[in-house]
């Protein structure tokens, strides 16, 4: 068989979006990608300063999202590996199981100007093409970033984040449309986001 390119869609998803599914759904079409493998983060180590949801919680709504598109799936490695989430880490894992394809990890322009402050940064650009996307409050840019490894797209501007989604349910504000349906709904019955955020 021939090697697969295989999209990657790190993320804490504490909600998954409709932004999130947007980005990908977009990347996997002008890319040819023949999967885009959601990884919902164990611990995110950079966002420390609150407290982020159930591990379970998250990766549940991440395949009630994505159940619907045969091209997308959702990955256990950051969760089962445990403790605090490193990309490089998860790009090792991938491409342990499958070590034929082509990995291409995609991320929103806010999480691409942090990137160079990822644990062993050098290396990442070794294990995947970078594919960073437009998103609507910041700037879109490689500057510093190796040249050839890194891809710049524009997406359809979806001025959604899981930040705005949580504080809407918790003063009790409609979410829906912002995600999908499956997945407002089982906010509500886990009681998720009811408690100020902080
Ligand atoms: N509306 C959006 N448009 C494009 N990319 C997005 C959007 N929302 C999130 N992303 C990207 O998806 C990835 C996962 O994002 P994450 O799960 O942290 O969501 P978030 O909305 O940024 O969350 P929070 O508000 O809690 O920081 C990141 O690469 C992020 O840049
Ligand atoms: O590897 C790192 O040091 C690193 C630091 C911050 C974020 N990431 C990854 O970037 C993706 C988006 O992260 P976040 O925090 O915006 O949800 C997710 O897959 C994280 O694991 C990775």
């Amino acid at each position: 068989m021939s090697a697969r390119r295989l999209g990657v869609m790190g993320g804490t998803f504490d909600p998954v979006h409709n932004g999130h599914l947007v980005a990908a759904s977009e990347v996997q079409h002008r890319f040819g990608l023949d999967e885009v493998i959601f990884v919902p983060t164990g611990q995110p180590w950079q966002k420390a300063n609150r407290a982020v949801s159930r591990a379970e919680d998250r990766y549940l709504m991440t395949v009630i999202a994505t159940a619907s598109n045969p091209v997308f799936s959702v990955s256990r490695v950051d969760i089962d590996r445990g403790g605090q989430t490193y990309t490089v880490d998860t790009l090792r894992d991938l491409r342990a199981e499958y070590p034929d394809d082509e990995l291409f990890f995609i991320t929103g322009a806010d999480a691409l100007e942090q990137i160079l402050t990822w644990r062993d940064v050098d290396e990442l650009f070794d294990l995947a093409h970078f594919i960073g996307v437009t998103r609507p409050g910041y700037q879109l840019h490689d500057h510093h970033l190796p040249q050839g490894r890194v891809s710049l797209v524009e997406v359809t501007a979806m001025a959604i984040s899981s930040t705005t989604c949580r504080e809407r349910v918790q003063r009790g504000e409609p979410v829906w449309y912002l995600m999908p349906d499956g997945v407002v709904r089982y906010i509500d019955k886990r009681k998720l986001y009811t408690q100020p955020q902080s």
